[in-house]
């Protein structure tokens, strides 16, 4: 059945249709526990795909109620459907937070015109492919420092070579570049003594986040009864009253300049604070939002690109030359030079597809909800040969036939759409790049082999270790 008879059919059709007819599976809930349970799948929801793809095919009812779709060809007909104003899924747990607290809504809570006239702001500055270059230089002084902070833990370990639980780090980079972006202001993450402030702020979101689950799924009643609800909201607190101070400490400096009648400089933050169609609420809602949308994806993928570099050598000896070429030795690239190289570019965008960030994300349209199974689509054989081989080289616009691009939407598609996919782009080409410069990246050999496993995203099952062997040394042995 193709997408657009299911758009055409209302819901009670939908049923009848997909109920026993080929391809078109409408299976119980109860399959979902065996599966998740006795079958296994409960951390490989994306094998999951992949083993229902087989059973049912291309598009099924789900145990949750949901259509799967799970082609590169029935995702972009649904996609390019989308409505004014797609929803994002159920949001209500941070919702309830910020309702509770009076706190503004972001992109993420939002919903309808408001969402819509938030992301027009939001969006300036971020979105278009330019708009990253005026952030290069703030990200280039993060990335040295974290260059930095890999050569002083490489001097710490008994190899003098290793870094262990690479993940850490790049969590710790993408956290500095993002709040030095989104707040106009260094927060000290790569620093040897992490300032209490910034370490009591990393501590709140992975609290909110440990505790988002157990928030979700167990009834509203027993909040006052089980911890996780209190535990969740002091995550919340913590978050909010860190993006507060920085934010109203540069409200401060603004109003500064304005007494002092001298000229206003900035970048995003001031932007957005000297928007006058946006309240100080929805600042603070926006500005958190983003700030915890750009973390863990940017370093999650980052991990996965070292780690898939490290044990393919040939795959990093093209991305040196390719550097080598582009730039000068004594020269760090700018944000619009390296935006231009085609190897990096596509390294990342394989990179992104490969271990595939987002396996699952749901979208309501035409009253159906729809579970579009990244994983399963960007695995697709027709789409992408050998779709378990990490090959660059598949995206190179060099004359080749390219795979459909709905065959891997790492940042989504349409309206909707991530808004800090510029940013995370710059932030990610900029460390590579220094990264392969600097270092040949080579796998610790104490390790087993690294398997995904899925949470939210797609994690290594295993914190990843890596030797950076210093290029200047090895050049002159
Ligand atoms: C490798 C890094 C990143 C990946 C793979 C990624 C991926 C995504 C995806 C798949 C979505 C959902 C899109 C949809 O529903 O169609 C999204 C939304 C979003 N992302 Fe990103 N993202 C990344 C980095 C960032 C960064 C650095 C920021 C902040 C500057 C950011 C801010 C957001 C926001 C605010 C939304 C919600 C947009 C809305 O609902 O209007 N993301 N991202």
């Amino acid at each position: 059945m193709s997408v657009s008879t299911i758009l055409n059919v209302s819901t009670a059709k939908l049923e009848q249709q997909t109920h026993g007819s080929p391809g078109c599976a409408l299976w119980d809930p109860l399959e979902l526990i065996y599966r998740m349970v006795f079958q296994g799948f409960y951390n490989r929801i994306h094998e999951l795909q992949i083993y229902e793809k087989q059973l049912y095919g291309p598009i099924y009812r789900d145990g949750l109620k949901s259509v799967s779709v799970n082609t590169p060809k029935l995702l972009e007909e649904i996609m390019r459907n989308d409505e004014k104003f797609p929803s994002r899924g159920d949001m209500s747990v941070w919702k309830d937070y910020r309702d509770m607290k009076g706190v503004g809504y972001g992109p993420f809570t939002e919903e309808g015109d408001k969402w819509y006239n938030l992301r027009v702001m939001l969006n300036k500055r971020m979105l278009h492919p330019k708009d990253s270059e005026q952030y290069g230089e703030v990200i280039t002084d993060v990335v040295t420092d974290f260059t930095k902070r890999i050569h002083y833990l490489c001097q710490c370990s008994p190899t003098g070579d290793l870094v262990t639980n690479m993940a850490n780090e790049l969590y710790l980079f993408s956290l500095e570049g993002i709040a030095s972006i989104l707040f106009e202001t260094r927060v000290g993450c790569l620093e040897k003594e992490i300032p209490a402030g910034t370490h009591d702020f990393i501590n709140a979101i992975s609290q909110m986040f440990t505790n988002s689950m157990a928030v979700f799924v167990l009834p509203k009643w027993s909040r006052n009864l089980l911890p996780y609800w209190g535990r969740y909201i002091a995550g919340w607190d913590g978050i909010f009253s860190f993006s507060k101070n920085l934010i109203d400490k540069k409200m401060e400096a603004i109003q500064q300049c304005v007494d002092n009648s001298q000229d206003v400089k900035g970048e995003y933050l001031t932007y957005l604070l000297s928007n006058t169609e946006m309240s100080l609420k929805d600042v603070y809602g926006s500005i958190t939002e983003l700030l915890l949308a750009g973390v863990d994806t940017t370093s999650n993928t980052l991990t996965w690109t070292l780690h898939l570099l490290s044990s393919h050598p040939q795959i990093q000896d093209k991305l040196y030359k390719e550097g080598s070429t582009f730039i000068p030795a004594d020269r760090i690239p700018t944000a619009a030079e390296i935006t231009r190289m085609p190897y990096l570019r596509a390294v990342v965008k394989e990179a992104l597809r490969y271990p595939n960030l987002s396996i699952l994300s749901k979208l309501l349209f035409l009253q159906t909800s729809f579970a579009f199974c990244h994983y399963a689509i960007s695995h697709d054989e027709d789409t992408f040969p050998e779709p378990f081989t990490f090959k660059p080289e598949r995206w190179l616009r060099d004359g080749r036939e390219r795979p459909n691009p709905f065959g891997s939407i790492p940042f989504g598609f349409g309206v909707r759409g991530c808004v800090g996919r510029r940013i995370a782009e710059l932030e990610m080409y900029m460390v590579l790049f220094q990264l392969i410069r600097l270092f040949e990246i080579k796998p610790d050999p104490t390790m087993g082999k690294v398997k995904c496993i899925s949470r939210t995203v797609l994690i290594p099952d295993q914190p990843v270790n890596l030797r950076f062997v210093d290029r200047r040394c090895e050049n002159a042995v």
